[in-house]
């Protein structure tokens, strides 16, 4: 989905505003001069194919109008939405239908269940809308309601439910449409502290498992960082940075950036593989040990890393044991190769690597799933780290 120069103005004289926009003209003095509030201006992001992309920013920053833009429950003022070639905002009626109906569906903070209808028809409505024959769209709902753990409740009223399982049905209701792309407004905002946090591990896991396209806004920086792997956040109506959340943990574009994360615990964001430090001290078990005491020395260092000709980890040598092997003059450093020494892999959160840090002096090795060595963690980084030194 490819989103380009979207722009919303509610109410008052959108010409002129649109005008005095141009010029460049602030949308406080826009609203003062024609009666027109500047909702969103100039935003543009991609959202790929199986990511889930959150739009963060504060109450009324924009990201609800953006959202309604995209499958124009809000009518854009300007820009285009384009979906699989098509741009929703030039579609006409029944085009538009089709793209609701088949390539993106909605989740809202209140569920916007029928209250009234039992949970699999409730889930079967967008399939209703439609045209699915009765049997196809029950067994698509039965489906989507095993999707999100509610098997076994088909036939219950929304009101016999508590909150959280009445958002599974929203979502539940969503899937069976089986849709590209789901957009997700603040769905579990209104869900308490632990049923939400129960909801985001399903949606990450179901995410995993399904592999859609995921739009998901909400106000809480938390909950942002825990889901997408790219968020946008918006600041009066614009985006100010798209990025991963070690991107904005690690490189804020601005101060306004800087200060939203500033109480983030980024140990449980930041990675191994963003701190580690790539050093040239490696070496080959045929090396021997005076080439590696030799390095060492040059170094400044009293362990080397030792990896295979392919770059596979094998393990650490210490600089006594390869003098020891020198004066034995055993050229193998197979001998004297400690293998337990502490490894993670690269997308390992720093949270996860300070207890092993605080028990051994030897630097943590970076290895990747394949067996390559990556680099290290040594203390210092990872402290610098946690004090928020790392830029
Ligand atoms: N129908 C409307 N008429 C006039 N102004 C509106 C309308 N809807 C939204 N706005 C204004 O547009 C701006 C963006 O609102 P929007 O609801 O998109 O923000 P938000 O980030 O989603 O906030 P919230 O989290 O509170 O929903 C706000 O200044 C809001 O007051």
């Amino acid at each position: 989905m490819a989103v380009r120069g979207l722009r919303k103005l509610y109410g008052g004289d959108a010409h002129e505003a649109q005008a005095l926009l141009a010029q460049g003209v602030s949308k406080e003095e826009i609203l003062a001069r024609t009666g027109c509030t500047v909702a969103i201006q100039d935003v543009s992001f991609e959202v790929r194919r199986g990511e889930i992309f959150v739009i963060m920013g504060l109450s009324g920053s924009g990201k609800s109008t953006v959202l309604r833009c995209l499958n124009r429950l809000i009518e854009p003022s300007a820009g285009s939405v384009v979906v699989d070639g098509i741009d929703v905002t030039r579609a006409d009626t029944r085009r538009l239908l089709e793209v609701r109906r088949g390539k993106i569906a909605m989740v809202f903070q209140n569920f916007g269940l029928l209250p009234h209808r039992t949970l699999v028809h409730n889930v079967e409505y967008g399939l209703e809308m439609k045209g699915v024959d009765k049997a196809t769209r029950r067994a698509k709902a039965l489906h989507a309601l095993g999707l999100v753990g509610l098997q076994g409740y088909a036939d219950k009223l929304p009101r016999e439910l508590s909150g959280g399982m009445q958002q599974r049905v929203g979502l539940a209701r969503a899937l069976a449409t089986e849709p590209d792309i789901l957009l997700m407004d603040e769905a579990f905002s209104a869900l308490d502290p632990l049923i939400r946090k129960q909801m985001q591990d399903e949606l990450l896991d179901l995410q995993a498992r399904m592999n859609k396209t995921i739009v998901f806004i909400t106000h809480d920086l938390d909950e942002a960082l825990k889901l997408g792997g790219r968020i946008a956040i918006m600041r009066d109506g614009a985006i100010v940075q798209v990025g991963t959340p070690e991107e904005i943990l690690t490189q804020p574009a601005n101060d306004y950036v800087r200060a939203f994360i500033q109480d983030v615990d980024r140990t449980r964001i930041i990675t191994a593989g963003t701190i580690m430090k790539r050093p040239e001290v490696v070496t080959h078990p045929k090396d021997g040990p005076a080439l590696a005491v030799k390095r060492m020395r040059e170094l400044g260092s009293s362990t080397l890393f030792v990896t295979d000709l392919q770059r596979r980890f094998l393990g650490l040598v210490h600089i006594e044991d390869a003098l020891r092997l020198m004066g034995e003059n055993v050229h193998d450093l197979g001998r004297i190769l400690r293998t337990d020494v502490p490894t993670t892999t690269p997308d390992t959160p720093l949270a996860k690597l300070v207890s092993v840090a605080a028990s051994t002096r030897i630097p943590i090795s970076v290895v990747a799933e394949d067996g390559s060595f990556q680099g290290i963690v040594d203390r210092a980084s990872l402290l610098a780290c946690i004090a928020g030194e790392v830029d």
